[in-house]
């Protein structure tokens, strides 16, 4: 789960749970000195990486898990007890890592795609340039006056209040009563865009993540294609289609058309959750993961089947289709210390001066792409 919820004293209990509390980041309090966080056992975390380079080099396969290969000869791999999951090791090449990293910063946010940050300010356009730039976003009180350029007014409870992202100093010229935020509290604050079909949370209040979290729990979720929305882009969308491909129904083309683009920092998690808006469950959600390294739980049908816990490196691809579409899954640890991220590929590329911005965020922070078929 993201943040801090209280969890009733039942799913304290279920398998899945436990295993979320096992690899969950915890600090040590018995240290004096800097906040460190506490050790965990990760000898269970299925490892793909090293699973592929045994394989490779001495065709050595742990048991339950079946090594596989697309037609374009890319090794991937599936498990005996969880049909319709496949996990491909390296997926995306660095090149193409750097690009959606760079476009789930850039475009992925703009409107009309939908934020967590909507709900309370309004569509927010250009977030990352603005960080960059340390704009700060202040209220423009009783301003019922036509949407400054920047963002628009159409605020989910109809309140005339707009935001609008301004320079620092421009500021202090506005006296007391103005609480700005700047722009990188807020770009570190965005957990999820969505892109192509939009989902309509509920029409209480698609506000905070708690409450995206709760409604992907109970299912209070829809895609609304009545929302104003842009296609998925085409080089998404023919990516999704090529990485799909193991997991497609023989003769069937996947169809991206709709994307959660979910950004995690250091303790930010993902709890156990189904997918299950979507109509035809044979076709696979396609996930992608950028930035650093995480622990992924893919469980059963049930929160009381214990999950297999795996690593998921930035480049990974992950399928879930079929039965596996019935799996609670989710992401309980991302690490970002130097020696567990295993970013350093992409530190290298994003090295150079006018990169800096992304190579400052993408230390401290995971990124997850996921498509899906909705129709
Ligand atoms: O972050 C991930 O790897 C999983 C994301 C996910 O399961 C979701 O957004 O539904
Ligand atoms: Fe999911």
């Amino acid at each position: 789960m993201y943040g801090s919820e209280k969890v009733s004293e039942d799913s304290e209990r279920t398998a899945f749970r436990k295993a979320e509390k096992k690899y969950k980041l915890y600090y040590d309090s018995t240290l004096k000195k800097k906040k460190q966080p506490k050790q965990v056992d990760l000898s269970e975390v299925l490892d793909f990486n090293s699973i592929l380079e045994s394989w490779k080099s001495n065709a050595l396969i742990p048991p339950g898990i079946v090594p596989l290969q697309s037609d374009s000869g890319h090794p991937f791999f599936c498990l005996e007890n969880r049909p319709g999951f496949c996990f491909i090791p390296g997926g995306l090449s660095i090149e193409e890592q750097c690009q959606w990293i760079k476009e789930s910063l850039i475009s992925f946010p703009q409107p009309p795609n939908r934020t967590n940050h909507n709900a309370f300010y309004g569509p927010i356009h250009d977030l990352f340039v603005a960080a960059k730039e340390k704009k700060v976003l202040v209220e423009e009180v009783g301003s019922s006056s036509p949407p400054p350029s920047g963002l628009d007014s159409s605020f989910s409870n109809g309140d005339p209040k707009a935001w609008k992202l301004v320079e620092e100093q421009e500021v202090s010229s506005r006296g007391k009563g103005c609480k700005p935020i700047s722009a990188s509290v807020l770009l570190r604050k965005l957990r999820w865009s969505t892109l192509g079909l939009q989902f309509e949370w509920s029409k209480a209040g698609d506000t905070q993540l708690l409450f995206f979290i709760f409604f992907l729990m109970i299912g209070l979720r829809n895609y609304d294609v009545s929302l104003p929305h842009n296609k998925i882009p085409d080089a998404l969308c023919g990516l999704a289609k090529r990485l799909a491909a193991p997991a497609m129904p023989k003769g069937e083309d996947f169809k991206p058309e709709a994307a959660i683009v979910n950004y995690f920092g250091l303790g930010d998690t993902l709890g156990g959750h189904l997918d299950d808006m979507e109509k035809d469950w044979s076709k696979p959600i396609v996930s992608m993961s950028l930035g650093c390294k995480a622990i992924f739980l893919l469980g059963g049908k049930s929160r009381e089947d214990p999950p297999l816990a795996m690593f998921l490196r930035s480049g990974d691809v992950v399928l879930m289709a079929g039965e596996a579409r019935e799996c609670y899954h989710g992401v309980p640890r991302i690490f970002t210390d130097k020696e567990n991220a295993e970013i350093l590929a992409l530190e290298l590329q994003f090295s150079k001066e006018e990169d800096h911005c992304f190579l400052e965020y993408i230390q401290t922070s995971r990124i997850n792409i996921n498509i899906r078929q909705v129709f």
